[in-house]
């Protein structure tokens, strides 16, 4: 099975078009003030315009509210949701439901029974994104390029298609596909030269390891 690769945080149209150029199925919007890849309305819908038809835009909000969704879907134009907050399955669906896009729910992942919580999400959630919880302190619950115990999603790739993020690079993320077997993976860190700062070289070997890895 192929598996397919969002490069989250963009910030520049070099970095676009590294991903695009590089094979990215998907690229990554930030909408979250705390973010060194946050991004206002105008500079995300240039971005935005420049990935439209080429790659899947994936807008990632953070426990937003209907107002912030609803100007980001108008003026963006995303063809995705990531919630990287806390949403319950609940507002998942309610989300899914009023701005007619489909959703990535990520959930943060330490234990097995992390992983398990995920579940709840089936019916409501297009698919979900296993990342590393964030750590203790730390301003964002995402984007903080820390790996989490790949064996607390042992089996669960038989059940649940999942997209895989969390302190993902270059030199691990072939290891990363070949235990756990997602069906998409996600990087932001891992592809910067500091934080909010992406590397086209690195954007472009973490591309080819994914389009190289074997899901064994
Ligand atoms: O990238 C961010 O700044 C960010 C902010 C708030 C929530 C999530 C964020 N990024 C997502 O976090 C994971 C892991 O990122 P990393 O590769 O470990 O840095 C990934 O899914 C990003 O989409």
């Amino acid at each position: 099975m192929v598996t397919t690769a969002k490069i989250c945080g963009i910030t520049t149209p070099e970095a676009l078009e590294a991903a695009i150029s590089g094979g990215a199925d998907y690229i990554g919007l930030v909408f979250y003030a705390k973010s060194p890849r946050h991004l206002e309305i105008p500079e995300a819908k240039r971005l935005a315009e420049l990935a439209r038809g080429r790659a899947k835009i994936v807008a990632l909000t953070v426990d937003a509210d209907d107002e912030t969704l609803q100007e980001i879907v108008d003026d963006v134009g995303p063809d995705i949701l990531q919630l990287h907050g806390k949403e319950t399955p609940e507002r998942v669906a309610v989300i899914k439901k009023q701005f007619g896009r489909e959703v990535i729910k990520a959930i943060a992942v330490a234990t097995a029974g992390d992983a398990e919580r995920a579940r709840s999400y089936a019916g409501s959630a297009d698919l979900i994104l296993f990342d590393a919880k964030a750590p203790p302190g730390s301003l964002l619950p995402g984007g903080n390029g820390r790996t989490f115990d790949w064996h607390a999603l042992d089996g669960v790739s038989e059940a649940l298609p999942f997209m895989l993020s969390g302190g993902l690079g270059p030199d691990n993320v072939a290891d990363a596909i070949a235990l756990t077997k997602p069906v998409a993976v996600d990087v932001s860190s891992g592809v910067e030269s500091a934080p909010g700062i992406k590397d086209p070289d690195q954007i472009r070997r973490f591309l080819l390891a994914v389009k190289t890895a074997k899901q064994t």
